[in-house]
């Protein structure tokens, strides 16, 4: 038994077209708390998500959810995970409540035990119970999503790209559940593209990028990065080593006379780089920069792992 709500080891999926998409994930989500997993399209993480949920087959690793092997104890693992999928799939006939009972039943809780309109409620759908699912909005349905993962009360929750399509007003709703079953005990994995909606929810943010894991940190550490910038400087004339200056956080000699230079942008603007730089006695020929993005993330990251 481990103590992590999830823990996956050396997980690894390659498609029978060739595709790897996991290339050996590890990493544990510790219980108890909101954890982002982030990457950009084509990362993996449907992939990974899908693995837990019983609907891809893993090629090699090991994943457990809740201290039970999905391999060993398939159906204790699957009755300690619900999932809140990417795509809105239902049955356009059923009713919110009858979506929620069937689910309950597929579950084999017995009627009496059946949380049905506390859970509508829960979402903000205890008005639409007897509408039929096709007459509700995106939101909607996505919420009703997420009371069909709860309906056997698992202890994690995986919400996969939850806010695709859905409006300001209602994802802060969406959140504020997700906050609340967190704060009643739930675990939760969210997975999403975006940093500022990791940033706001998560505990702990791991990133994915081509299949492999490039970041397991929480959060705050993780934006203590963001806030990293690197500036390219080209200067006019060749050096043998880049020049260390107080205000830089680290400089790379990436040609004769090619500099890449990290700084904080909290302490630090380029121009004071710059004039850093010139007032070393280095004459400034060329400059780039980029926007502080995940991208940046991504590239301090794996330029950091490089260098370790
Ligand atoms: N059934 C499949 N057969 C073959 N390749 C697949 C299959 N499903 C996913 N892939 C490929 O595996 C890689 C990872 O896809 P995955 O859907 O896991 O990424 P993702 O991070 O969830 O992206 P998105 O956010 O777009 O869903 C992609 O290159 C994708 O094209």
């Amino acid at each position: 038994m481990t103590d992590a709500a999830i823990r996956i080891q050396d997980l690894q999926k390659t498609y029978a077209g060739g595709k790897t998409a996991l290339h050996g994930v590890s990493f544990d989500v510790p219980r108890g708390q909101i954890f982002g997993l982030l990457g950009p399209n084509g990362a993996g993480k449907s992939t990974l998500i899908n693995i837990l949920a019983g609907l891809v087959n893993k090629s090699a690793g090991k994943a457990e959810i809740w201290g039970f092997d999905i391999d060993e104890h398939p159906r204790n693992a699957k009755r300690s995970i619900g999932i809140v999928p990417q795509e809105i799939l239902f049955d356009p006939f059923f009713t919110p409540r009858e979506a929620l009972e069937i689910q309950g039943g597929l579950y084999g809780i017995p009627k009496a035990e059946r949380k049905t309109m506390e859970l509508l409620k829960a979402v903000y759908l205890s008005d639409k119970a007897d509408a039929y699912a096709r007459s509700l909005s995106g939101g909607m349905k996505r919420r009703l999503l997420v009371a069909k993962a709860m309906v056997h009360t698992p202890p994690v929750l995986v919400l996969d790209e939850p806010t695709a399509g859905v409006d300001v007003e209602l994802r802060q709703q969406l959140w504020a559940y997700v906050r609340e079953l967190n704060a009643r005990g739930t675990t939760v994995v969210l997975t999403t593209h975006y940093l500022e909606e990791a940033q706001e929810l998560c505990d702990r943010i791991a990133i994915i990028n081509h299949g492999r894991l490039i970041a397991n940190e929480p959060t705050t550490t993780l934006l203590a990065k963001a806030q990293e910038k690197v500036v390219e400087v080209t200067l006019d004339r060749d050096i043998a080593a880049a020049p260390d200056i107080a205000c830089f956080e680290k400089s790379e000699l990436k040609g004769d006379r090619v500099i890449a230079i990290t700084y904080h942008k909290d302490k630090v603007n380029a121009g004071e780089v710059l004039s850093a730089l010139n007032a070393a006695g280095y004459g400034i020929i060329d400059v780039s920069t980029r926007e502080a993005d995940l991208e940046d993330v991504f590239l301090s990251l794996t330029s950091d792992r490089a260098a370790a």
